[in-house]
């Protein structure tokens, strides 16, 4: 519980950008206006998609607005603030999260373009097992750039995991091969791949993923199988196209949004989870190993609407 609301108040903190660039501007709205008509409901569309929320997903939960607006008989602006966050809270919603993969044997593939954060996302994610008690091996199948592998092997030493690498421009699926092997006989938990993120060249990325999966299929059946995206939640809309795209190329899982700390464009996890319909499970809030935090979509929906108090405490 404690370690719940440490998170809370970091999580607050972390998106009084994004808290300031949405419900501010709704607040003004809600308390400008003394009637419900058209140029209400622009200007709230307007701050929505200002806040990263995403075109399509503003349209809807104003229409949802719009419609309980009607059904309720509300007549005050006001009283619309509460309607449109449930509104929000309605858009976020995938069910239940999961993250079966921390509970049993398996490979997490991690896939993302370079700089969105990914490999001190990993980084993150080792260290994190690691202090739940589990044997975490890493493999640094991104061999596309040598820096990356360099970077990993730090963050490897920093979580005290092993790291199964390659040279520079070698085989992905031999590091997967080699790393099942060592996952195997080190009876490891988790398998962390750091796997390829060059959008540009979408057909041989597929090739790639398949390549590795059939590996995994062959040499290592029984392991639970999870691929998280990486997406750096500063570049907004942006980071959305990226996870509709590797989408198309991958069975996502679950997204990881980086640098939410001290964005303005928060709101794109309400995009995320509204149009693909894929959980963010977890957040980076900062560059130390416990900067990384589970997402819950209600949290997170409080932690912009309702806890402005804590954010001075
Ligand atoms: N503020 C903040 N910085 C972060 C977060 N996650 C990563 N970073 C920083 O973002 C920068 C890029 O991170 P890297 O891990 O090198 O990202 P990357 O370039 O995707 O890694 P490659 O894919 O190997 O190229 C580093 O300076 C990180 O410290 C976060 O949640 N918050």
């Amino acid at each position: 519980m404690e370690e719940k609301q440490g998170f809370f108040k970091r999580l607050v903190s972390g998106l009084s950008k994004t808290r300031d660039n949405i419900v501010f501007g709704m607040d003004s709205i809600f308390h400008g206006f003394t009637q419900i008509n058209d140029d209400f409901y622009e200007e709230l569309e307007e701050t929505l998609i200002m806040g990263d929320l995403g075109v399509r997903t503003t349209m809807e939960i104003i229409e949802n607005l719009k419609e309980k607006v009607r059904s309720e008989h509300i007549k005050e602006p006001a009283q619309c603030r509460q309607l449109l966050i449930d509104s929000i809270r309605e858009q976020m919603h995938v069910g239940e999260t999961a993250y079966e993969f921390e509970n049993r044997t398996s490979v997490v593939f991690v896939i993302g373009v370079n700089g969105v954060g990914k490999t001190t996302t990993i980084g993150k994610l080792a260290g994190k097992l690691h202090a739940q008690g589990k044997k975490v091996v890493l493999a640094a199948a991104d061999t596309f750039r040598a820096a990356a592998g360099e970077q990993l092997k730090e963050w490897a030493n920093r979580s005290e995991t092993e790291m199964i690498g390659g040279q520079e421009g070698a085989d992905p699926a031999s590091v997967v091969y080699d790393a099942v092997a060592a996952a195997k006989a080190r009876k490891a938990d988790v398998l962390l791949c750091d796997t390829a993120g060059r959008l540009h060249n979408k057909k041989n990325l597929m090739e790639e993923l398949k390549k590795i999966n059939r590996v995994i299929e062959r040499e290592y059946p029984e392991a639970y199988r999870e691929t998280l995206v990486v997406l750096d939640a500063t570049t907004g809309q942006n980071a959305l196209a990226q996870a509709k795209e590797f989408n198309e190329v991958a069975e996502i899982t679950g997204v990881i949004l980086t640098k939410m700390d001290g964005t303005a464009k928060g709101g794109i996890a309400v995009a995320i989870q509204s149009e693909l319909g894929i959980p963010v499970k977890y957040i980076g809030v900062g560059e130390r190993i416990e900067d990384l935090q589970k997402f819950d979509a209600d949290e997170f929906v409080n932690a912009l609407f309702y806890k402005t108090e804590e954010k001075e405490g």
